[in-house]
């Protein structure tokens, strides 16, 4: 397989501002709201299941405000890697800096007070309601004995309005489908109120027209809140549309690294994904589109 890594050397070229486009600004140090987001900083990281290595020497920057996208097929170690930048599991070598801060001196607490992830969680708890559900998202902003803050309905209450769930509030999480799960998925996230935010598939589960609408609102919430975004997509055409630059994972390594327009290539789906594919320009937005043809057989 080649390395299309450093087909471009950073990320620009999609249509809209990149973080590097709107000009160098001081990372913040804290989960405040002053000053740019955070940037994550992932340095030669590995991490292993005790029956198997997954990541094997990730090296990966994002800059503050930058929307990012994670792809790679099934296994590669997407969701891993998330996992060790939100914190969750500890990478057995290497570091992660979220603004400046290594991870490895942060307690949980700390880790979730400046980054929040979304992911496929288990089962809700019968009877539970959506805003109970979103309210457990308040844990890391409160008190050692758990107290309730001032901010903390606020939190809640605009966390089910960005994501489209104000109307589910008082519904048992365990009465709704599994694409209305997924926005409440994205409300609890949000509840974090953190400035980096982690995306683990969100548009499972979603038709169509709600694929479109839910990452039309992170694209809109990155800017209306002023987050650093990370979303893992198997979608390599709304990869291509909605981020800015594409992080694309084999074997638990960075294979590819830029801008859509750069790095989405025939080269790119039989390298990275094992399909065979034409990329033609969108004509109207301009993005790279995706034509897969059959897969890849080695
Ligand atoms: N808790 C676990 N214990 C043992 N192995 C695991 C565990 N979680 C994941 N794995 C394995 O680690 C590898 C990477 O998994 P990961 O979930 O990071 O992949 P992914 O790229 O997100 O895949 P997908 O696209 O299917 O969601 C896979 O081989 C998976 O089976």
């Amino acid at each position: 397989m080649g390395d299309t890594r450093g087909a471009v050397d950073g990320p620009g070229g999609t249509g809209t501002a990149t973080a590097a486009q709107r000009g160098p600004t001081p990372e913040v140090s804290t989960a405040g709201r002053s000053g740019r987001p955070p940037g994550i900083t992932v340095r030669d990281v590995a991490f292993g299941y005790p029956d198997r290595p997954v990541l094997r020497g990730v090296d990966l920057r994002v800059e503050p405000g930058e929307l990012t996208a994670l792809i790679g097929m099934n296994g590669c170690g997407k969701s891993t890697l998330l996992r060790v930048i939100a914190g969750l599991l500890r990478p057995e070598r290497g570091s992660v800096q979220l603004g400046g801060e290594d991870l490895a001196g942060m307690s949980r607490r700390e880790a979730a007070r400046r980054v929040a992830l979304l992911h496929q969680s288990a089962p809700p708890v019968p009877g539970m309601t959506v805003r109970q559900l979103v309210r457990q998202g308040r844990w890391a902003a409160r008190g050692p004995l758990g107290m309730l803050r001032g901010g903390d309905d606020a939190a809640v209450t605009r966390a089910l309005a960005d994501a489209g769930v104000t109307g589910w509030a008082e519904r048992p999480v365990d009465a709704l489908s599994g694409g209305e799960r997924q926005r409440v998925r994205l409300a609890l996230a949000l509840a974090r109120d953190t400035r980096i935010l982690l995306l683990d598939e969100p548009t499972t589960y979603l038709d169509l027209h709600h694929q479109l609408e839910v990452l039309g609102t992170v694209v809109r919430l990155r800017e209306e809140r002023d987050l650093t975004v990370v979303m893992v997509l198997h979608d390599l055409g709304h990869a291509a549309r909605f981020a800015e630059r594409i992080v694309a994972l084999r074997e638990g390594r960075v294979v590819a690294d830029g801008a859509p327009r750069e790095v989405v290539t025939p080269r790119l789906l039989a390298d990275v994904l094992d399909v065979v594919g034409r990329v033609s320009v969108d004509p109207v937005g301009g993005w790279p589109v995706c034509h897969p043809d059959h897969p890849l057989n080695h």
